[in-house]
């Protein structure tokens, strides 16, 4: 990791926004806390987006109060509220003066729209999208690939656009597995610097100021990944399991004076992006994931519960939420991704009730509800 995080360096300066993208569950919070924490050592001032298609924010529990956020809930900033996006930044810089913004996109989001977002308010803020960090979910991707589908476009999708992947979740993953999962996301994004992880602990320097690629130093200004026609101007450095230097990379940012073929990155680029096309558009790839979210008004059995979430049927493959246990009135978040389920003791801040999201695809709510009312 560099020493030199120089977001402070100029009088005048632009404010760089990293996007943190990857599938639902795949880890992106895991690596938000990390990079805060890189943030609050350095003392660099950092706020953060946060974007959640239920209807609270479970995840910025865990991010101290010290640290400006904008909560942006119910709906994904890619789509119903990119518009409001561009709001929430302005509000950010204009209230709190950060000297880096990380955005944490909902896990069904494409990024080539949060792209458009965020340049759209460089317009009149001084801000410049400096890399997009797609953690992808080591063991989802590999099983998806092999069946395909809606998500697994999804998948691809923020992988091709990625200026830095992370491969989380390693440790579930056998050698054989991880090699392969790292050849799949290369054959889809053969320039971002590749790291595998455990629980994303990896190098940070891509949220340094030398990291990315600032407009002003790339050679068309040009975000956008692997689907690229053109020559970035650099091979792949990373190869399997390494991580190329963030001078290397060739990120370039997206802007609608791009006149080169964005290949599958999203909508208006590229004719194969989603099968969905009869909707017209991108935000179809992702119209399929649906969440409930439901308020709990007691506390829970911890076997009941443990017994509940782990018996949810397939299409459910996210939940998280709060809940207080019966048996000793203790309050923990709960995280259950791909089959695993979580628990972490937490004091809530301000109040904050107890409540369970559950994401997935065409789920059938009216189960999941009656069998959390028998809790
Ligand atoms: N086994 C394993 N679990 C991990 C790893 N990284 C994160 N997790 C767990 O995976 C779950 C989801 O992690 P998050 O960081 O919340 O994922 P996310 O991408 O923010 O999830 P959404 O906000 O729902 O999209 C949590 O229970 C994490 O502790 C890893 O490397 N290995």
């Amino acid at each position: 990791m560099s020493n030199k995080i120089d977001h402070k360096a100029h009088g005048e300066r632009t404010i760089p926004v990293h996007l943190l993208s990857g599938f639902l569950g795949s880890g992106k919070t895991t690596l938000l806390n990390r990079v805060i924490d890189h943030y609050r050592m350095a003392d660099v001032k950092a706020a953060v987006v946060m974007n959640e298609i239920g209807e609270v924010n479970l995840d910025g529990q865990v991010i101290g109060g010290d640290v400006p956020m904008a909560e942006m809930l119910s709906g994904c900033i890619c789509c119903s509220m990119s518009g409001d996006l561009a709001i929430e930044l302005k509000k950010l810089v204009d209230d709190h003066r950060p000297e880096v913004i990380l955005i944490e996109a909902t896990g069904a989001a494409n990024p080539m729209e949060i792209i458009d977002a965020v340049t759209e308010t460089s317009m009149y803020e001084r801000i410049e999208l400096r890399s997009i960090v797609t953690v992808v979910d080591g063991p989802e991707l590999l099983a998806r690939s092999r069946r395909g589908g809606r998500t697994f476009k999804l998948m691809q999708e923020q992988i091709r656009c990625a200026t830095d992947l992370v491969v989380n979740k390693a440790d579930r993953l056998e050698a054989e597995e991880l090699i392969e999962v790292q050849q799949l996301v290369r054959e889809l994004n053969a320039y971002a610097p590749l790291t595998a992880t455990i629980k994303c602990v990896t190098d940070l320097s891509m949220f340094d100021a030398d990291g990315g690629m600032p407009a002003s130093r790339s050679h068309d200004g040009h975000i956008c990944g692997a689907s690229c026609a053109h020559d970035h101007g650099t091979e792949d450095k990373a190869g399997i399991g390494g991580s190329a230097s963030t001078a290397e990379k060739a990120a370039h940012v997206h802007d609608e004076a791009c006149g080169h073929d964005h290949g599958a990155c999203s909508h208006g680029h590229g004719e194969e992006a989603h099968g969905d096309s009869s909707e017209g558009h991108v935000h179809a790839s992702h119209a399929h994931v649906m969440a409930l979210t439901h308020y709990l008004e007691a506390p829970v059995d911890s076997h009941a519960f443990e017994a509940f979430v782990k018996g949810l049927p397939d299409n459910v493959y996210r939940a998280k939420g709060i809940v207080t246990l019966k048996e000793t009135g203790s309050r923990f978040l709960f995280q259950f991704a791909y089959r695993e389920l979580e628990l972490i003791r937490i004091t809530p801040q301000g109040d904050v009730k107890d409540v369970a999201v559950f994401i997935g695809e065409h789920f059938d709510r009216q189960s999941v509800l009656n069998q959390l009312e028998r809790l």
